[in-house]
Formats: C-alpha cells, sequence, structure tokens
C-alpha cells in the first residue's frame, strides 16, 4: 500500500492485479501483472518492443474490451490518453479540439487557459495542419490537461518529434505534471526519457513488471551524479550495452 509524505496509507490511482492478456494461442503478452500508481505519480514505462507496453495501456485507457475479466483494474474516474500523433480533429480548430465534447459556460476559457499553458496562446483559431508537429503535440497536451484527469497515460507522445523539440517537451510535460498532479503512465523506448521525467520506472519482460526502480535525483538531469548508474541499470535489464 502506498503511504503520502506523513506516511499515512492512501488508495492508489492506479491498481492493477493479475492481469492477463494473449492474443492467441502461443502464449500470453500479459502474464498477472500487477501495478500500484499513486495519486500524483509519474511512472515511466519501457520494455523490449513487443513485450506488451502498449496492451497494458490500452487496457488502462478501456480501450481493449477483450480484457475485461482477466485480472482486475482500478482506474480513476477521469482517464486523458496521448498517443505518439496529436489525433486532433482536422476539420476543427485548436481550440475547438481541446475543448471537443467539454460542457459548461466556461469551456472555451479554460480551453483558452491550457493552450497559453502549453504556449500556444494566440493560436486557439488555427487549424491542426498549421501547426508543427510539437505544437500538435502541445495542443494535445492541451485537451488532456483541461479535463483535469486523475491519469494521464501516454503511449510515446514524443517518439515522432526531433531531439530539441522533444527536450522542450519533456520539460513543458514535467512543469504541467507538477501543476495538474495527475498520475501518469507514459510508455517510451527512451531510457533517458524516461529517468528525465517520471519518479518510477518499470520494466515489463515477459508479461509482468521485472524492474522497478524509484528515481532518486537531485536535478533531474543527465548531469545528475545518479543518471548514468541508473541509465546503465536500465540498459542492462533491457539487453543494451551502456554505450551503444
Ligand atoms: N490487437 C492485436 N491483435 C493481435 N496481436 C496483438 C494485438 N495488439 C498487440 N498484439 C501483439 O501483442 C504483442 C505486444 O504488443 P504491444 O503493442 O503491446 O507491444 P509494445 O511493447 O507496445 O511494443 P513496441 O515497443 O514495439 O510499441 C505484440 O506481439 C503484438 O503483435
Amino acid at each position: 500500500m502506498a503511504t503520502d509524505a506523513r506516511g499515512l496509507t492512501t488508495e492508489p490511482a492506479v491498481r492493477v492485479r493479475n492481469l492477463h492478456r494473449s492474443f492467441n494461442s502461443d502464449g500470453g503478452v500479459l502474464n498477472g501483472l500487477d501495478l500500484d500508481i499513486a495519486p500524483g505519480e509519474f511512472v515511466a514505462l519501457i520494455g523490449r518492443s513487443g513485450t506488451g507496453k502498449s496492451t497494458l495501456l490500452r487496457a488502462l485507457a478501456g480501450l481493449d474490451r477483450d480484457v475485461a475479466g482477466h485480472g482486475r483494474i482500478q482506474v480513476p474516474e477521469s482517464v486523458s490518453v496521448v498517443f505518439q500523433d496529436s489525433r486532433l480533429l482536422p476539420w476543427k480548430r485548436v481550440l475547438d479540439n481541446v475543448v471537443f465534447g467539454l460542457r459548461g459556460a466556461g469551456a472555451a476559457d479554460r480551453g483558452r487557459k491550457a493552450l497559453a499553458e502549453v504556449g500556444l496562446a494566440g493560436r486557439e483559431r488555427a487549424w491542426p495542419y498549421q501547426l508543427s508537429g510539437g505544437e500538435q503535440q502541445r495542443a494535445s497536451l492541451a485537451r488532456s490537461l483541461v479535463r483535469e484527469p486523475q491519469l494521464l497515460l501516454a503511449d510515446e507522445p514524443f517518439g515522432a518529434l526531433d531531439a530539441l523539440t522533444r527536450i522542450r517537451m519533456h520539460a513543458l510535460l514535467r512543469r504541467l505534471c507538477e501543476t495538474h498532479r495527475p498520475a501518469v503512465l507514459l510508455v517510451t523506448h527512451d531510457v533517458d526519457e524516461a529517468i528525465v521525467l517520471a519518479d518510477r520506472v518499470i520494466l515489463l519482460d515477459a508479461g509482468v513488471v521485472d524492474t522497478d526502480v524509484r528515481v532518486e535525483l537531485t536535478n533531474r538531469s543527465r548531469s545528475d551524479a545518479g543518471f548514468a548508474e541508473l541509465r546503465s541499470l536500465l540498459l542492462d535489464r533491457l539487453g543494451v550495452a551502456a554505450d551503444a
């Protein structure tokens, strides 16, 4: 059971128990997976290609109906998902995308505020095609955060961006998460990204959480003394040489 800063027990935001998922008779992708994520905790999920990271994320997002009955999944009521492509509706302007489906008189104002938070003030009336890839992902983050989700699920959200934009997006995501405090599960192939962003990194192997390490860095950067050690531990678990 998770505990808060005062040592009191807190209900996890996400609780997964004994989750199984297979797509054919060859064997399971998820094989009795257990996972807890505390409210406000940022967890990065890494693992070799095909180990079931997206399968887990889709199950948590409620996008995999067939997973029902193959374990227990408890997630908060409000869940937002961000994918590698922004999935903005091309026929709606940026602000209309951000507030799409929101009800209430203040929706447009909340949308404008969210766009300002991600650095897109002034682009409310732009069409998605007029935004760069990084800007589209910013709009996608605004669309998620305007809903104040208790859980943010992100599947390789920066995978298609160039290195410099990624670094800027890391800083933005971290800042947004510190402000809004959703629990986060971020799927990434990038070990450095996982360490820089997350409070905890988990590694999926053989359908279960194989490695679970807390990130304790003082300045959350590659220059931090603990960074290289954690990086080489995770790369080793992934079967990759640290200097590769
Ligand atoms: N709908 C599906 N039908 C059949 N097989 C599937 C389906 N979804 C996933 N799989 C299989 O399940 C396994 C895990 O896929 P998943 O996409 O979860 O892996 P991943 O860890 O996210 O991979 P990557 O890092 O390459 O994105 C793969 O072998 C994949 O082919």
